[in-house]
């Protein structure tokens, strides 16, 4: 969070949080199990509104009742997934000013000169990325990107956009032949993925947006049509704030709370099982990330197929939030360590809280895991939108990895599938450790040189 008095968060309106609600009185709650309110959730994470500042002996206290509720819902394993991340395209022109993965569209259309390092894959280079990867073992594909201009889920949504005055301001489409690159439609893409019988995760809220834009079709529908076409479950990204005050700031061109949900509820109508993620640590107070949990569990409440809850730490350094002031920095280890807690405790019908070796290194990710964390992620293979940003953990881990790490803070390592329904007990002493869930996975170790899902060279558009 900012520093210089004159950016500091108050100066977009939001009052310092403070609360009915006392720190003991909160924290008492939690070791009982008792429902926690956002008032309480917000006692926990500022540790007090009463303090300024983080104070160590209430945040170990927090910590400490997180980490005794982990062990009793979840117990000592730690999942992972053997994953893939294959970002189809960076094109976008929403302009969130936390995100240095997008790329202006405008560069990629033909005939430009504008230089970017971006690129997009069309349907079959898709596929041979998937492929590959499930040569080396993955479950699961997980799949997020930019809203170009040319995507539409369909050719009857390409119509309807065409069809538009001026669609380039009025639904934000402009044709496939405009593009040095055509990336297909969304149900092209999402044929293409969906391969080998490979877990297909993909088309998060604003995707799904961007997939109905200009027309009068539910989330539901679509996200029927996508599952149709190969999808399995959809990322719960593009919430980062939950309230729209912030999301003013960070990402106005962004869908609000509202559609978020709605589009969620879609999916889940659907029959797809989904994650929820926050991302923290920039403009917002620790009232909003409360409000944001609140809104989560009022979800599961209504849907139940939330599987996991994703803490995402704000990476600042390239970001546009960083580079104009807005912010100087991202959250403190003490904010990230709250956040996994407190989501723990609040988040009771969630069973799954995630850490991110890819935002916070191995060592702090697996303090994550003693603060009320289950699950270390996936192998991911390669990773764009964090490295983009200015992370420094690189962008895989092997299952040799995962074991030693595991094992060293004395718990038990477990290969998952994405919903976490089927489970497989890793047994440190019989390495080397290779992925057994997927299709053709056969225990093999993963050789991650093969598989180029983020930004493949290759196919980069210039
Ligand atoms: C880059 S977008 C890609 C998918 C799609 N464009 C969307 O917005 O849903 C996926 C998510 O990455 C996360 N993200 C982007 N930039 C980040 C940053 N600098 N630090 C942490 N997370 C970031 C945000 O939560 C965002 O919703
Ligand atoms: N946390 C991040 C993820 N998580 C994705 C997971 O690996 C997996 O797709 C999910 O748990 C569903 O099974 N991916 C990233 O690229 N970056 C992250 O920070
Ligand atoms: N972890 C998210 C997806 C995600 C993708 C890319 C990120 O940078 C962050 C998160 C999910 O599984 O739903
Ligand atoms: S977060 Fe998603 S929608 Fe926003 S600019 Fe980045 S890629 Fe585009």
């Amino acid at each position: 969070m900012t520093t210089d008095p004159d950016l500091d968060p108050n100066d977009f309106g939001f009052p310092e949080p403070a609360t009915d609600q006392s720190f003991e009185n909160a924290l008492a709650k939690a070791r009982d199990g008792i429902r926690l309110s956002v008032d309480d959730a917000t006692e926990l994470l500022a540790t007090g509104t009463d303090v300024d500042g983080i104070d160590p002996n209430r945040k170990e206290a927090v910590l400490e009742a997180a980490d005794r509720r982990r062990a009793e819902e979840v117990g000592d394993e730690v999942t992972f997934v053997a994953n893939l991340n294959n970002n189809v395209t960076t094109a976008c022109n929403t302009g969130c000013l936390f995100c240095n993965f997008k790329d202006s569209a405008h560069a990629f259309e033909a005939g430009s000169d504008a230089e970017h390092a971006g690129f997009t894959k069309t349907p079959t280079e898709s596929r041979a990325i998937v492929e590959d990867a499930l040569e080396m073992g993955i479950y699961e594909v997980c799949s997020v990107s930019g809203l170009h201009p040319a995507f539409a889920l369909n050719d009857e949504h390409h119509e309807i956009l065409a069809a538009h005055d001026d669609p380039a301001s009025a639904v934000n489409y402009k044709p496939p032949e405009a593009y040095a690159i055509d990336p297909g439609t969304y149900l092209e893409q999402m044929n293409a993925m969906s391969v080998g019988g490979v877990h297909l995760h993909s088309m998060t809220p604003e995707e799904a947006y961007h997939a109905r834009r200009g027309t009068d079709w539910s989330y539901e529908s679509v996200y029927r049509e996508l599952a149709d076409a190969g999808l399995d479950s959809a990322p719960g990204t593009a919430a980062e704030i939950l309230v729209d005050e912030v999301r003013d700031v960070i990402c106005p061109g962004k869908i609000r709370t509202d559609d978020w949900v709605a589009a969620m509820e879609g999916a889940a109508a659907a029959g797809l099982d989904v994650t929820s993620t926050m991302m923290y640590g920039h403009v917002e107070t620790v009232e909003h990330r409360a409000e944001h949990l609140k809104v989560i569990r009022d979800l599961q409440d209504r849907i139940g197929s939330i599987t996991e809850f994703v803490p995402l730490s704000f990476i600042h350094r390239n970001t546009p939030l960083y580079r104009q002031g807005v912010v100087d920095s991202g959250p403190s280890r003490d904010e990230d360590e709250l956040v996994v807690a407190v989501a723990r405790l609040f988040l009771d019908n969630v069973d799954h809280v995630q850490a991110s070796w890819v935002k916070s290194g191995d060592e702090h990710g697996l303090k994550l895991l003693n603060c009320g964390a289950d699950d270390f992620m996936g192998t991911i293979l390669s990773e764009e939108i964090t490295k983009r940003a200015g992370g420094e953990y690189g962008e895989y881990r092997s299952f040799d990895d995962y074991v030693e790490m595991i094992t060293a803070i004395g718990r038990t390592p477990v290969e998952r599938s994405t919903d976490y329904r089927t489970r497989r007990r890793i047994d440190p002493d019989d390495g080397p450790h290779g992925p057994r869930l997927g299709p053709r996975a056969d225990g093999t170790p993963m050789l991650p040189n093969r598989a180029g899902g983020g930004g493949d060279p290759a196919s980069a558009d210039d």
